[in-house]
Formats: C-alpha cells, sequence, structure tokens
C-alpha cells in the first residue's frame, strides 16, 4: 500500500450526536431529522476535505449508527464499526488496532467529525509539520484536540475528552504550532458554527443551513 496516514473519523449514535447543536440547522425548532442532517452535513464535509489533503492515503468513519454508515459509504469513504461497549476513545482505539493488525506499518491517526470548514491544505500543510513523531492539533480554544497523528507501526493512544490537549501533550504528542484556522475550528455550538461559516463551510453543511434560511428568514 501506498504511504500516509489513515484518518479514522469517530461518529457516536446520531439520536446522540451534537447535542448543544440541536436546534441550529431549523432556527431553534429541535427536529430530530433536520438535526441528523446537518450532524452528517458536517461529517461529509470533513472526510470529503480530508481524503483531498496530500499526506492523507484514506478517511474511515468509526460508529455504529448505520444512517452514518450508508451516508458515507455513499460518498465513497470507508466505514468501520466500533465495539458494542462504545465511547469515543474506545472506538478509536479499536480503530487503531484493526489498522495496525492488517498493516503493521501503518500510520494512524484521529480526525474530529465536526469539522466543516476544513481546507485540504490546512491539514496537509499540518501533516508535513507532525513530521514522523506522535503530534496533535489543539482546536481554537486551545483546550481539546481535533486531531491526533501517531507515528507510524505505532498505536494511536488517545486522550479525546474534555480537556484532551493537556492529556495529548502529557502523553508526549508533539502540539502542533501552526495557525491553521480550519483545522482547529471544530463546531460544537452555534457560536462554533458561526466562526466555521466566516472561514467558508463545505458544501454539504452550506446546503442544510440554506434550506434551515429558506424555511425560516429569520435564522439567517
Ligand atoms: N464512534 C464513536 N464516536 C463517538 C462516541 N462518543 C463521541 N464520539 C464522537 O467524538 C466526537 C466528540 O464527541 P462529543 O464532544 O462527546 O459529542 P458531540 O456529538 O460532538 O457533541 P455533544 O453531544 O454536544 O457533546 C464526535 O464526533 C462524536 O460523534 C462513541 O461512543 N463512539
Ligand atoms: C472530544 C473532544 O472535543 P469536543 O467535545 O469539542 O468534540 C476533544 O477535544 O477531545
Amino acid at each position: 500500500m501506498g504511504t500516509g496516514v489513515d484518518l479514522l473519523v469517530p461518529v457516536k449514535m446520531l439520536h446522540s450526536a451534537k447535542s448543544r447543536l440541536l436546534g441550529a440547522a431549523d432556527g431553534g425548532v429541535g427536529d430530530r431529522a433536520r438535526h441528523a442532517q446537518l450532524v452528517v452535513a458536517l461529517l461529509l464535509d470533513t472526510m470529503s476535505a480530508a481524503r483531498g489533503a496530500d499526506g492523507v492515503r484514506r478517511v474511515i468513519a468509526v460508529t455504529s449508527d448505520l444512517v452514518v454508515s450508508a451516508a458515507v459509504l455513499a460518498e465513497g469513504h470507508t466505514v468501520l464499526a466500533e465495539p458494542p461497549e462504545g465511547g469515543l476513545n474506545t472506538a478509536l482505539r479499536h480503530g487503531s488496532e484493526q489498522l495496525l493488525a492488517a498493516d503493521s506499518s501503518v500510520r494512524v491517526g484521529a480526525l474530529q467529525a465536526d469539522l466543516p470548514a476544513l481546507r485540504s491544505d490546512d491539514l496537509a500543510e499540518a501533516l508535513v509539520e507532525a513530521g514522523a513523531g506522535r503530534a496533535f492539533c489543539a482546536d481554537r480554544q486551545g483546550t481539546g484536540t481535533t486531531m491526533l497523528i501517531a507515528a507510524s507501526g505505532s498505536p494511536l493512544r488517545p486522550e479525546f475528552g474534555v480537556g484532551s490537549a493537556a492529556r495529548h501533550a502529557g502523553s508526549g504528542a508533539a502540539p502542533l504550532a501552526g495557525r491553521r484556522p480550519t483545522l482547529r475550528c471544530d463546531v460544537d455550538t452555534e457560536d462554533d458554527l458561526r466562526e466555521a461559516a466566516r472561514l467558508g463551510l463545505g458544501e454539504h453543511t452550506r446546503a442544510v443551513l440554506a434550506a434551515r434560511c429558506h424555511r425560516d428568514r429569520h435564522a439567517c
């Protein structure tokens, strides 16, 4: 196989995903179907930008959700089923083990699923900066992590969750210093979504939010 990072993108079940964004897709109404469309759109924009980045070999969603899986496969991406016990770091550890079992020299990474403004060149530059070692990119607040990359042939050792930037640094991963705002802009709240829109949203997220604007002019 060729060189490059295999990026795992974890996504939890749609019924519980992106709870802090509920209502963002429909001007505060909180319709679950519209919310699910937004969650999937954030994911597809993230995966599509990641797939276009130099230095990325494969982009693989890790999920148990069948709707997410179908949407990801329809866009030509790959899906890996997560273990039944669930949990973000458990899913990523499982993905890392699976990839290493199939290819002991693989370079594994994890990318958050909510980077709808991600630009392929920001990601490619981050991978260049990472060099060969274990590295991570903090989110724009500096406390969370948007991407973690292992060294080739090594397990990912994910420590995602609140305050993960400090844990990843503490576990020896090098913090990436470049600005790269589109790689740092994960979207958990409506404020984050506004910031991502300022940077430039991907086409899937733009389409979901444009539908919102047609239905409710006040939401735009
Ligand atoms: N596969 C998998 N992914 C998970 C799991 N828990 C969280 N994630 C993903 O990890 C990322 C960060 O998760 P959280 O911040 O806990 O949840 P969120 O859905 O982004 O947002 P909130 O519901 O508002 O907390 C998101 O992409 C989630 O979909 C899990 O159990 N399995
Ligand atoms: C899981 C994390 O973040 P968020 O809750 O912002 O998605 C993280 O930064 O490790």
